[in-house]
């Protein structure tokens, strides 16, 4: 990987810490922890995952001082936001959340909302500490939601989900030129438009992406709805999760530049204004750009 992602660990990474299967996802549960970012609530969670391929991914709780609650990022969401950012299209088999590291316990409802975009009957397990039996299992989700509410209800069957492939294969409105390699280009424009590319937004059908610049390096990330539609994660979050998990511990208002690229007759839902306003709040002197796409 070219820039370090302490979120990311590949099967040989994660053996160098001593995880080999799903027991020994609690190892880097302290490590997680001490990754979040929670100004309002000063309660850290952190999320280790672990996924069909043996590859380990984190997850931490983010807050954002001076904005609603609902602009923050669970640890959960921030996993599974970490995995589509990073194209892993393998199943998530199993996730441990902590707020200690020596406890484990179950997602809040909006997390366990969210997690239904991995697929109608997500597979994930989750450990679970059994208070009278003194030891932890692994239950899944799907246990944890009965009678639940998911994708099936509003999406054909079989609609590709969260983590598949996606291209949504919008150009920017007005002819700008854009690198072909604008997965690693260095320019804005090009990565929020690669960004938005890959945005799930089955629902309202308005894909977009942001990307993010902070000491030249760019970090970028994509509109993700849920089902239930408040769980459903904005691309400057999602964008924000790529700059916590790879900036090495910047702050947020160290961020100079944004741009967001977002469809030119999106009406249902539009990120325009309440980016604006957020990223005013979180990075006053970060200069805000929009640009417009479309499908050819
Ligand atoms: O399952 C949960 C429950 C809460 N939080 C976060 C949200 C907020 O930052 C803080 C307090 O609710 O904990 C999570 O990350 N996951
Ligand atoms: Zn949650």
């Amino acid at each position: 990987m070219a820039q370090e992602n302490k979120f990311v660990y590949t099967p040989s990474k994660a053996a160098t810490v001593g995880i080999h299967g799903p027991r020994d996802l609690p190892k880097l549960m302290k490590k997680a922890i001490l990754l979040a970012r929670v100004p309002i609530s000063k309660f850290k969670v952190g999320v280790v995952g672990l996924t069909s391929k043996c590859k380990v991914f984190l997850g931490v709780n983010v807050e954002f001082e001076g904005v609603p609650l609902h602009h923050s990022i669970h640890g959960e969401q921030f996993l599974v936001t970490n995995l589509a950012l990073n194209s892993v299209e393998e199943e998530l088999t199993h996730i441990a959340v902590s707020n200690d590291g020596t406890k484990f316990g179950a997602p809040c409802g909006h997390c366990r909302q969210f997690y239904q975009e991995l697929g109608t009957l997500p597979k994930v397990k989750i450990l679970i500490q059994k208070p009278d039996e003194g030891k932890d299992e692994y239950m899944s989700i799907e246990s944890l939601m009965p009678e639940s509410f998911g994708p099936e209800y509003l999406l054909p069957k079989d609609y590709p989900l969260l983590l598949a492939h996606r291209d949504n294969k919008l150009v920017l409105l007005d002819t700008e030129e854009i690198c072909s390699d604008s997965e690693k280009c260095p320019h804005l424009k090009c990565r929020a438009l690669a960004a938005a590319n890959k945005s799930y937004a089955p629902y309202s059908k308005s894909t977009s992406g942001v990307a993010l610049k902070c000491d030249d390096k760019v970090y970028r990330g994509w509109y993700l709805e849920s089902a239930a539609y408040n769980p459903s994660l904005g691309p400057v979050q999602a964008a924000l999760v790529d700059f916590v998990a790879r900036s090495g511990g910047k702050e947020f208002e160290d961020i100079t530049e944004a741009v967001l690229v977002e469809k030119h007759d999106a009406t249902t839902v539009i990120q325009e204004d309440t980016t604006r306003i957020f990223l005013k709040k979180i990075a006053p002197n970060c200069d805000f750009k929009v640009l417009r796409c479309k499908k050819p």
